[in-house]
């Protein structure tokens, strides 16, 4: 059987030479042997033949004259996820910003992949540009091109499966790999934002909420995540609205960032108070990107605004001034035409004072109440904050935690006090007696 190590592969090259030989001296062999070998053995001798010159190769080159070709990247990126042992020469990079190392195959180097019982050999070819000297400093040296070699009789599952499995595959990195930032208004930023990276720790299991409020919206943003098709079916435009509406210091942005952190979506915080006119908001909602969430903080405050100004302001100014139903309608109308998920998020301390539009059935898919501390709160915050699951003086806190309306940021901070669990919730006891006393 023929065998190629991996190690010790001969180039493409050597490997069509070896067969047209062996092709010709085979006319010769059967010309001669026709009549002298049995069929079985022949036939045998024929297919070992062929397959050496049934061989096809994909040619994967890196660019299409200046446009990045998304096969290379996304097969590189697959690639480096397969490297073994036996891969002789790797390649490290760690962009500054991001947490892990990337790995590639370096050039010249093989590899060998497993799809469907079928082995894929890819080889990272490299060639210098001819005119690499004459380039600006940035400009690329080197070509690249990723070589698949496999048998002919795989072509159409190479371009029906393989390709495909692998652009998915990459995705499921990228996704993996990806760092969850958080944009805020920038007028000096060439699309009006400026970016940093969240490193928020909130996540679903740190936050204090009535369990079934956070276990409905898990499942919610699952089954949105899943139903692109769905949305698509039915015409509406993929996105999902949350209103988040509770006392300050009850975890209204945590949540925010608990869900960026979750579905690993960029967050746009979109302050109203720093945008000037309806151009400027225009501007900034085009510049939001998808697979992201995009949250309106303190919208009742953002309306107020809105109200004392139209009292003083001259009509004309008035009229540029933007206003919550701009807000909406420039969100519906520019997201129902991009194809990507969007989640959008306002928060309000105040729901009673919230513009009508807003609450209107339909508008806002979730109302999430976020409340002062409970004792089921409590517990998740003790278990953060304290490692602990139960506790003697539980009983008493969950009858004083009743009438005292602490926040989860009240108590998280009387929690963080001692590392002495019976210290921090003695102390604790004092908190909420004291504004159980005071109300
Ligand atoms: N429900 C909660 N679960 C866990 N931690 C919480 C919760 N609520 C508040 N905290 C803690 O309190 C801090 C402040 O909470 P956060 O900023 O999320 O509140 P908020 O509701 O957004 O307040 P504001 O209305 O003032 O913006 C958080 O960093 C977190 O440590
Ligand atoms: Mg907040």
């Amino acid at each position: 059987m023929l065998c190629l190590s991996q190690e010790n592969l001969p180039s493409p090259k050597t490997i069509l030479s070896a067969a047209a030989s062996l092709a010709a001296s085979a006319i010769l062999f059967k010309t001669i042997a026709s009549d002298l070998i049995p069929e079985a053995f022949q036939k045998s001798f024929y297919s070992r033949l062929q397959k050496l010159s049934s061989q096809l190769t994909v040619v994967v080159e890196e660019l299409d004259g200046l446009t990045p070709n998304q096969m290379f990247e996304a097969a590189n990126l697959y690639l480096g996820a397969k490297v073994s042992a036996a891969t002789r020469r790797i390649k490290v990079n760690k962009p500054e910003k991001e947490e892990q190392f990337l790995i590639t195959i370096d050039k010249n180097q093989g590899i060998v992949d497993s799809f469907n019982g079928v082995d894929f050999k890819w080889v990272l070819i490299s060639t210098e540009k001819p005119n690499s000297k004459r380039g600006g400093e940035n400009s690329q040296s080197e070509v690249r091109q990723l070589e698949l070699s496999f048998h002919k009789k795989h072509r159409d599952m190479v371009l029906r499966s393989y390709l495909p499995y692998i652009l998915q595959k990459s995705k499921e990195i990228k996704e993996e790999r990806k760092v969850v930032k958080l944009h805020t208004v920038d007028y000096n930023g060439t699309d009006y934002w400026s970016s940093i990276n969240l490193d928020h720790p909130a996540s679903f299991e740190t936050m204090a909420m009535e369990p079934e409020m956070k276990a409905a919206l898990v499942e919610d943003l699952e089954r949105f995540r899943k139903r692109k098709e769905y949305y698509r079916r039915v015409g509406k435009a993929w996105k999902r609205g949350y209103l988040l509406y509770g006392p300050p210091g009850t975890g209204k942005s945590s949540l925010v960032a608990a869900m960026a952190n979750y579905l690993k979506f960029d967050i746009f915080d979109l302050d109203l108070r720093e945008v000037q006119c309806n151009s400027d908001l225009r501007r900034l909602l085009i510049g939001t990107k998808s697979r992201s969430i995009l949250v309106i903080e303190d919208i009742d405050c953002s309306v107020e605004l809105q109200n004392r100004d139209s009292e003083d302001k001259p009509k004309a100014v008035e009229d540029d001034k933007i206003s919550l139903s701009a807000v909406l309608n420039f969100i519906d109308g520019l997201w129902s035409t991009c194809g990507e998920e969007r989640i959008v998020v306002f928060t309000s301390n105040h729901k009673d004072r919230l513009d009508p539009a807003l609450l209107r059935p339909g508008r806002m898919d979730l109302h999430i109440h976020m409340s002062y501390c409970t004792f089921g709160g409590f517990k998740t915050l003790a278990y953060n904050y304290l490692l602990i699951p139960e506790h003697t003086l539980f009983g008493e806190i969950e009858m004083l935690l009743d009438g005292a309306q602490a926040t989860p940021a009240e108590v998280a901070g009387e929690l963080m006090k001692s590392d002495d669990a019976h210290v921090s919730l003695q102390g604790l006891i004092e908190f909420l007696r004291g504004k159980t006393d005071r109300t």
